[in-house]
């Protein structure tokens, strides 16, 4: 008998159950970075579950790609931001190449975007000040934990945090934890329509200018 979860599944297309303005080239605005705002504003207003973790995939010198889980902390004029330790895998990749690549989906709306760009990080000055905006006990994490590392010794670890979390004395930022932010040159718009016909505008960014297109999905 088949298991009922080998059996060839019925195609269900994406259904915006909460959609957003539908995606349209005659109104879509000259800098992509603009439409990202609207839809994050769109997405975080109605609701929808975790909104802003987005995969992040990277890539050695060598071209050996990865990816994992990070948090978009805000759409600014030209750039996304994003913290993480320097000295993790996807901090060296982006040290070794430059660039990254990010792409969200949101199933409460059927929308998705992918883009990829430039990295640069932010300098001391900007990394200090933000680290000190951040809860404590997400402070003592980042002074305890180095992304990628070995945990030999969990409690010795755990143990760290709480003397670090339940102390007084503010917390240093770790020279490897900083923020980030990735400019990007080539954005793609995706909208699920229930026909699955969906919906794709493509940015390509060149010589400074923005330029956009339908493109086939
Ligand atoms: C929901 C979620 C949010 C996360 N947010 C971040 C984040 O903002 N920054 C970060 O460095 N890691 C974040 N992580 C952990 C990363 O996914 C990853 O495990 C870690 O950064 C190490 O990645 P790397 O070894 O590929 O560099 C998050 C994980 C999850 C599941």
């Amino acid at each position: 008998m088949m298991n009922d979860l080998l059996r060839p599944q019925t195609h269900t297309p994406p259904k915006p159950a909460q959609a957003a303005a539908s995606l349209d080239l005659t109104r879509a605005p000259e800098n992509p970075l603009r439409l990202l705002g609207d839809w994050v504003a769109h997405i975080l207003s109605i609701a929808a579950v975790e909104p802003m973790y987005v995969t992040l995939a990277t890539s050695s010198g060598a071209g050996v790609v990865s990816s994992r889980t990070v948090q978009m902390l805000d759409v600014e004029a030209d750039t996304i931001l994003f913290t993480t330790n320097f000295g993790s895998r996807k901090g060296t990749e982006m040290a070794e190449t430059g660039r990254a690549a990010v792409s969200i989906y949101w199933r409460e709306t059927a929308q998705s975007v992918n883009f990829t760009g430039t990295v640069a990080v932010a300098d001391d000055a900007e990394n200090d000040l933000r680290f000190a905006q951040d809860p404590r006990w997400v402070q003592a994490s980042r002074a305890v934990s180095f992304q990628g590392r070995p945990l030999p010794d969990e409690a010795a670890q755990l143990a760290a945090f709480r003397a670090l979390a339940e102390g007084h004395d503010p917390i240093a930022r770790p020279p490897y934890w900083k923020w980030y932010r990735i400019r990007p040159d080539a954005m793609t718009f995706w909208e699920g329509h229930s026909n699955a016909l969906n919906r794709r505008i493509h940015y390509a960014l060149g010589g400074g200018v923005w330029s956009k297109g339908m493109v086939q999905s």
